[in-house]
């Protein structure tokens, strides 16, 4: 049977004297049960979900009930009105309902998508039903309650749920609950209300309320805690998850709907919520950030942008792309940076085919006229021979050889020029990979692989010109904008980088070029070190040279960031300073 006469069997099918007739007889018995239901059915053809039928309306009680009253089993004890449910367990809330019925009633509502018992079971809750029902827990029916409208779209009962839970049950309000609504409102696109749920139920903690030493230990000081303040310290945390969280979907909104301006500010107000969240030492699992879904969030709004998307938007406009950083994943990166470091391998994976789309092997300079014009801002990575360099800029570019490496020492030989997100010239040479050039793109710079200094089996006249090109490169290099100086984190740094550090002090403008200390292959140090637990690092005795011999050249200043090639450490870390380049 071919498909033109399979449709064609269906249409007769459905055209069959009893099909119809069947039909008409389950319209008939919808019609009457409708009928039935007078009350439901004026609710659902109300324009207004939520506005109460009249015939409802006239018939609350009082529901004012002294404390003293208060039925103790949770039922509802003043119910006027019947609530017929379509659900098949709980049929009907009424004077016997419990709060356990209603929370079945609630999940059967939202997994069948079930607006009228929905509804109805909105206003039971909420119009009718005394205070006494569910005490202490009434909060929580609410906040699933809304959550349910949300999963149904609508908007009106959810906003009544959400309001009467914050007026009426304020004290009963879980930071857990209060994360699920303000998911449930992105998701709708209520972005303003999920706002302000955020800031009036997981706001900060007051100044003062909780005090986070970030130098005490929370296992040595507990015992010392007394229990009231680690119920509370307990309360902030899981008040900051959510918090985090939930910002985190309004990002993610944001992006998704491809509204970069909003998400860029709500992308920095997660970033300045980094220094609380580390200060409470709250780990990566605890707080299960969704970066990868915001860096893919990001990494679409930017493609949007360079296909023109956001052209037409004028200079004048308070949205003009002239205020976006060259590219979106960069804020989204900040924040990740401020937080916790996961180290997952997913979204860097996502992060960096973001930010580093192409890369092309430009040349290899010996002298300051053989470097690329300074069209864009570069990073050098220089270091002792076999330190580690090219693994390095293999790492951070997730590719696996872009720039050699070997274990024989002096493997890189002169200054190897790569451009990083150069746009190519034909469409076709993008499909035959990475080894033809292009012209400048927002966000394109140059990573500079250095010669290893210090390898005795260099000529001293090889080496000498190196270092002679190091100093005017140092000196000259208008575009140059991050040093990175590798250092072994097994062994620390060795006479010849004092003398760089030297050079770096004497020569680099601190103001416009960072210079930043990466100690390498830091997995050595761990025995079996592997990615998760245990990715590597750096001896009391190495760090502490170190910090001596930086404070000795004036270089005492700059950052140092624990890296290995092999588990990823600090990846995202060295990425922070990386970008400098990219952001001229
Ligand atoms: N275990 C471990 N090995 C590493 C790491 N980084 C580099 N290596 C190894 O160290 C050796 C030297 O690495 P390269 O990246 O070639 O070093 P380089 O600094 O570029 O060396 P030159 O080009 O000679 O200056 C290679 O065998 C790498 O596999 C690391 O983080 N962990
Ligand atoms: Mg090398």
């Amino acid at each position: 049977m071919n498909i033109h006469t399979c449709k064609r069997s269906q249409k007769s099918k459905s055209d069959h004297p009893e099909a119809v007739l069947k039909r008409q007889r389950l319209a008939n018995s919808q019609q009457s049960r409708r009928k039935h239901n007078f009350a439901s059915r004026q609710y659902l053809t109300s324009t207004d979900p939520y506005t109460i039928p009249i015939d409802r309306a006239n018939t609350q009680l009082n529901t004012n009930i002294h404390p003293n009253n208060i039925n103790l089993q949770g039922t509802a004890t003043t119910i006027p009105t019947v609530h017929e449910l379509h659900s098949e367990n709980v049929k009907r809330l009424d004077a016997n309902t419990t709060a356990d019925e209603v929370v079945r009633a609630i999940k059967r509502a939202q997994n069948l998508h079930d607006l009228h018992d929905v509804a109805e079971i909105a206003h039971f809750l909420v119009e009718e039903v005394d205070p006494s029902f569910a005490y202490g827990y009434r909060g929580s029916l609410l906040s699933r309650l809304a959550v349910a409208a949300l999963h149904l779209n609508n908007i009106p009962i959810a906003t009544r749920c959400i309001t009467e839970r914050r007026i009426h049950h304020r004290s009963s309000m879980l930071p857990l609950e209060s994360s699920a609504i303000v998911r449930g409102l992105t998701r709708c696109h209520c972005v303003t209300e999920a706002w302000e749920v955020l800031e009036d139920e997981l706001s900060l903690p007051l100044h003062g309320w909780v005090d986070f030493d970030s130098t005490a230990t929370f296992n040595e000081d507990q015992q010392h805690l007394d229990e009231e303040a680690t119920r509370r310290r307990l309360e902030v945390k899981e008040r900051l998850i959510h918090r985090a969280r939930g910002i985190g979907s309004i990002v993610s909104r944001h992006l998704y709907q491809e509204e970069p301006t909003a998400a860029l500010a709500a992308v920095d107000k997660l970033r300045t919520m980094g220094q609380i969240v580390n200060e409470a030492g709250l780990t990566p699992s605890e707080l299960d950030m969704p970066w990868e879904k915001l860096v893919r969030g990001a990494a679409m709004c930017e493609s949007q942008r360079r296909n023109g998307v956001w052209d037409s938007i004028p200079e004048t406009s308070p949205e003009s792309p002239s205020t976006w950083p060259c590219n979106f994943v960069y804020p989204v990166l900040d924040a990740m940076i401020a937080f916790p470091s996961d180290n997952n391998d997913r979204t860097f994976e996502a992060l960096c085919n973001a930010l580093v789309r192409r890369t092309v092997f430009v040349t290899g300079a010996v002298d300051l006229k053989g470097c690329p014009s300074p069209d864009r801002g570069e990073c050098a990575f220089i270091g002792r021979s076999n330190v580690g360099k090219s693994s390095l800029v293999n790492m951070l570019t997730n590719r696996k050889s872009l720039a050699f490496t070997s274990k024989t020492p002096g493997k890189t030989q002169q200054f190897n020029y790569f451009a990083v997100n150069d746009k190519p010239e034909l469409e076709r040479q993008i499909r035959y990979g990475d080894d033809v050039g292009g012209s400048k793109d927002r966000d394109s710079f140059y990573i500079v692989d250095l010669p290893g200094f210090g390898f005795a089996k260099v000529p001293q006249k090889q080496r000498q010109q190196w270092s002679d090109f190091m100093e005017e490169y140092f000196a000259k290099r208008k575009n140059l904008k991050v040093v990175f100086h590798l250092i072994d984190a097994r062994h620390g740094p060795t006479e010849e980088d004092g003398r760089i550090m030297q050079k770096v002090g004497n020569l680099l403008d601190s103001n416009k070029t960072t210079y930043v200390v990466i100690l390498t292959k830091a997995d050595k140090n761990v025995k079996g070190a592997d990615s998760e637990k245990n990715p590597g690092k750096v001896s009391n005795k190495v760090w502490e040279k170190l910090l001596e011999t930086m404070k000795a050249n004036k270089v005492g200043y700059a950052p140092i960031v624990l890296t290995s090639a092999n588990t990823r450490l600090g990846r995202d870390e060295v990425w922070k300073y990386l970008r400098l380049a990219a952001e001229v």
